[in-house]
């Protein structure tokens, strides 16, 4: 296992890395600094490389671990994994004045390119401490897929200053020869930035499914390593999921946690004799906490199953009464878009992305109404109902720009889109909003 995915970062790098742009993540705020290599031969002294960008100072060694993933590839869960677990590895074993920020390897404009991994700035003492790290995580079996690269000050052609790139490790399999002469040692140039955060590259199928099918493919994949993805799968069934909802209309509640979903679902139960649903759905929630703990890949396939579950009872309550649902699709989507990229609003996948698309094969409501509110009152409700909240939810508080852009992502999901209810009044005058739009868009 540990050959193949070696050989596969080694053909994919090799093959693409002059070609790659790399972008370092400085802060959450959504400020990235984007480079791109040359190689030295290029480099003449009529034109040496530009000068170097500010993040690789004198005073720190820097280094960047890139780690094979993303994409389809045959050890996506694995590589999913083993990334989210290496940056609580590195923190806990790396010496303290170590920063440590994402960088994204990526080909501009090709999907599915994208190769993630951690830029290392470290102001220590002593450079060999962090450099043992480095060589055991080479070293070890799990991490047979990680390229280790070493930034250094050089002087260019002309005497100005400029910044290489060293490949420190690149772990080949036996018998592979891949040839990195090309590769280890090139000038690190500024590039141009993409328009929007490169997580954009590797959404679909990776934090977004558009299909049941590659969202169980993602359960089915890590069957051996987590058995709750099984019982999952089980649940799911054999029953081809609903596409229409026959007779009774079908209205999805959205919004930010704490906007009065629970509060407005149960009262439009009761003012119209309706089914009550929500995704995940109860019978998922044993497994929920255990699938909430692993990276994106899973924990988006997870939730998105659960759509397909709710999708069918759906489709079965419909037949009987209309049906209120806490929760669905828009939820999956826009959470799992604005959690991939960081930054404003305008760092999120240009509006009109196909990102944004409905899956085809997933029942349509007849409505979906977004719950918004102003942030103090949210806040205020939040801290009245003084739950323990969902990570994601605590980070939400943290992290203004994040229910920004969680927001904006529900608003530009399309297939039905969301129409847009202020939940700050009372939770009658919101009822009776919410009511109305129900008789002006389903037919009861
Ligand atoms: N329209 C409203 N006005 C004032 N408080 C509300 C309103 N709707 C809900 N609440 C209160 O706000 C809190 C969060 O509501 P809840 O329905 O649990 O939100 P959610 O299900 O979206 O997390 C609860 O304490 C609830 O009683
Ligand atoms: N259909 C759904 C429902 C929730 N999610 C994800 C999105 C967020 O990470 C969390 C939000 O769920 P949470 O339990 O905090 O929300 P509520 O308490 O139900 O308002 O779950 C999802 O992806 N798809």
């Amino acid at each position: 296992m540990a050959t193949r995915r070696i050989m596969s970062i080694g053909v994919v790098m090799q093959a693409q890395w002059p070609s790659r742009v790399f972008a370092i993540e400085l802060d959450k705020s959504g400020a990235f600094l984007h480079f791109a290599l040359r190689e030295k031969a290029q480099c003449t002294a009529t034109a040496p490389p530009p000068p170097p960008p500010e993040t690789f100072t004198h005073d720190q060694r820097c280094y960047s671990l890139f780690v094979c993933g993303g994409g389809g590839g045959d050890h996506r869960v694995q590589s999913a994994r083993f990334h989210w677990a290496l940056r609580e590895r590195l923190r806990s074993e790396l010496p303290a004045e170590c920063e440590l920020l994402p960088v994204s390897s990526y080909l501009p404009r090709v999907q599915g390119s994208l190769i993630k991994g951690y830029f290392l700035k470290d102001a220590s003492e002593c450079p060999l401490r962090t450099e043992r790290v480095l060589s055991d995580l080479s070293r070890s079996e799990e991490a047979g897929g990680v390229v280790v690269c070493s930034y250094h000050h050089q002087r260019g052609g002309d005497g100005s200053q400029c910044v290489s790139q060293q490949v420190m490790m690149w772990p080949l399999a036996e018998n592979q020869h891949v040839d990195i002469s090309k590769q280890t040692s090139c000038y690190v140039v500024p590039s141009e930035a993409l328009d929007y955060h490169p997580s954009a590259l590797n959404v679909a199928n990776s934090d977004v499914f558009y299909s049941l099918e590659e969202a169980t493919k993602v359960l089915e994949e890590c069957g051996d390593i987590i058995p709750e993805s099984r019982a999952v799968l089980q649940l799911l069934g054999q029953r081809a999921p609903s596409r229409h909802s026959p007779g009774f209309p079908v209205v999805v509640i959205e919004g930010l946690d704490a906007t009065g979903k629970t509060t407005l679902t149960q009262s439009l139960r009761e003012a119209l004799g309706a089914s009550l649903l929500r995704s995940p759905p109860q019978c998922l929630s044993p497994w929920r906490p255990c699938f909430d703990r692993e990276p994106p890949l899973l924990r988006r396939a997870f939730y998105a199953v659960g759509n397909y579950i709710t999708a069918q009872q759906m489709g079965q309550e419909a037949s009987r009464a209309p049906v209120i649902v806490d929760r669905y699709w828009h939820s999956t989507a826009a959470y799992a878009i604005a959690t991939a990229a960081s930054g404003p609003v305008s760092s999120l996948p240009p509006e009109g992305s196909d990102l944004y698309r409905w899956p085809s094969d997933l029942l349509q409501p007849s409505l979906v109404v977004l719950l918004t509110l102003d942030p103090r009152e949210r806040q205020r409700r939040l801290e009245d109902r003084g739950e323990v909240q969902t990570k994601e939810e605590q980070e939400l508080d943290l992290d203004r720009l994040f229910r920004l852009r969680v927001e904006e992502a529900y608003g530009r999901i399309r297939g039905p889109a969301c129409v847009t209810v202020d939940a700050g009044p009372s939770a009658d005058k919101v009822l009776q909003r919410v009511l109305h739009l129900i008789r002006e868009h389903c037919r009861l």
